[in-house]
């Protein structure tokens, strides 16, 4: 490192319109210019007839990291000739939310310009914090562009929710990825065909991308960094792998491993490895992660890998979302370690997380069928005519009538009369349930 910068430093300011990061000077200015996201950026859309017209609109961007959410924000302050003011819901409150709105009316009083107030992370905030934003969107005094990953309709309050325009990003294919790599080192905004990029290069870069753009131009920057001070003109396999790895420590500082620790956490959880669990909670914890999200989290993963095997295991998770919702950090993180080892030390079981998906994946496939005519609705004028219910042809057995409280009879209809959707495993609570289910399904299928 000792001597490098100063060189390294000059020969980048040479090639280079700035020294703002590559992702940053590389993005797009236009919505044409925007890779993927076809569905948005279509003739006649409504993001284009907001850039291109005149009207005020308020925005929801829903998409995963590195699609272009800030991205379209800027677009649209620039091409509709509007002021940008960004505040992220991660470190702003409700006073910088007031400021920024009271801004924008002082200005527009002033006859100045519109403002396009842009909110990283809306999901961050929270209701009172979202509530804030209203009065500035119902009297129009900003156009407001509210960006998240999470699914808004939990995380955004309705009002906000239906006072915008949902728009849903897309992580950008493997095609788009190398199409905004090969850009960045032809374009004189980025590399400006400082190298040439080997295809393997290229693929090994898109691969760990794993469909964010800025995450592309983070890793493709450092590769270029590793191929310039080595002399080469030509960013090889090597260079792109050994200069990753660094980029990727700093990409975890900024909290931007996001994905990749969630992920480890929940794997963590679904293997058992309770010490795992807990570190990849508190590594979420002291970058401040959101406890709502890790929250949720815990839920899916109750009855994705848990299920019946503890059916307390969702009781749980949901106790301790519900305390994190009462209780707010600091002290949610215990609720969050005792949920988090609860559901990593209890049995495991996918089998309900496997029936609803094949039971989906027929449904989707055409495999429904008519619901057979003795479940029908029996309570509607004319219904035992039609055999319905009651009617003579295919009388309806009241269970509780027969022995044991199971009738033989078929609920499923005649295209899955033999489907067998729940097979539960022989783990903790769930191996009672097979035991009887296995019973009950022979009698009712009268085997
Ligand atoms: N669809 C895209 N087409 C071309 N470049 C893109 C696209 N999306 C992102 N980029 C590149 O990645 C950089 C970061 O994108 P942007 O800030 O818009 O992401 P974001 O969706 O707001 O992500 P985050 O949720 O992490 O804030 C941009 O400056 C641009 O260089």
């Amino acid at each position: 490192m000792g001597g490098g910068p100063a060189p390294s430093a000059g020969s980048l300011g040479a090639n280079t319109h700035s020294s703002a990061p590559l992702a940053v000077r590389m993005r797009p200015r236009t919505l044409d210019e925007l890779v993927g996201q076809s569905q948005l950026r279509a003739p006649g859309s409504p993001l284009r007839q907001l850039v291109e017209g005149d009207q005020s609109l308020s925005l929801l961007l829903w998409g995963p990291p590195g699609t272009g959410k800030t991205t379209i924000a800027s677009i649209v302050s620039q091409q509709t000739d509007r002021r940008f003011v960004e505040i992220s819901a991660v470190s702003a409150g409700v006073k910088e939310v007031r400021a920024a709105i009271d801004g924008a009316r002082r200005e527009l009083a002033g006859g100045g310009k519109e403002t396009v107030l842009f909110v990283d992370e809306v999901h961050r905030f929270s209701k009172a914090q979202q509530d804030a934003l209203l009065p500035g969107v119902e009297n129009r005094w900003v156009s407001l562009v509210a960006a998240t990953t999470e699914n808004p309709f939990f995380s955004v309050i309705s009002p906000l929710l239906s006072r915008s325009l949902l728009l849903r990003l897309s992580s950008l294919t493997d095609d788009d990825v190398r199409r905004v790599l090969d850009d960045a080192v032809v374009d004189e905004r980025g590399l400006a065909k400082e190298f040439t990029l080997d295809d393997d290069a290229a693929d090994h870069l898109v691969r760990l991308a794993g469909g964010d753009a800025r995450r592309a131009l983070t890793y493709l920057e450092a590769a270029a960094g590793a191929a310039r001070s080595g002399g080469a003109k030509t960013i090889s396999l090597e260079s792109a792998e050994a200069a990753v790895d660094q980029a990727a420590v700093r990409y975890d500082r900024q909290g931007d491993q996001h994905y990749d620790v969630i992920s480890a956490f929940i794997k963590s959880i679904r293997g058992s490895d309770a010490d795992a669990a807990v570190h990849y909670l508190a590594r979420m914890i002291e970058a401040g992660e959101d406890p709502r999200f890790i929250a949720r989290r815990l839920v899916i993963s109750a009855s994705e890998d848990i299920g019946l095997a503890d059916p307390t295991a969702l009781t749980t998770a949901v106790a301790a979302a519900q305390a994190v919702q009462l209780i707010g950090m600091p002290e949610a993180r215990l609720n969050l370690a005792q949920a988090t080892i609860a559901l990593a030390v209890a049995p495991k079981s996918n089998a309900a997380y496997v029936a609803i998906n094949e039971a989906q994946a027929d449904v989707r496939a055409g495999k429904i069928g008519s619901v057979p005519p003795h479940l029908r609705d029996g309570h509607y004028a004319g219904a035992e005519k039609l055999g319905h219910a009651g009617g003579a042809a295919t009388p309806y057995i009241y269970s509780h009538d027969a022995p044991f409280g199971v009738a033989e009879q078929q609920y499923l209809p005649d295209v899955l009369a033999d489907a067998e959707y729940y097979r539960p495993t022989e783990l903790g609570a769930e191996a009672a349930v097979k035991q009887r289910w296995e019973r009950v399904r022979r009698i009712i299928r009268g085997r």
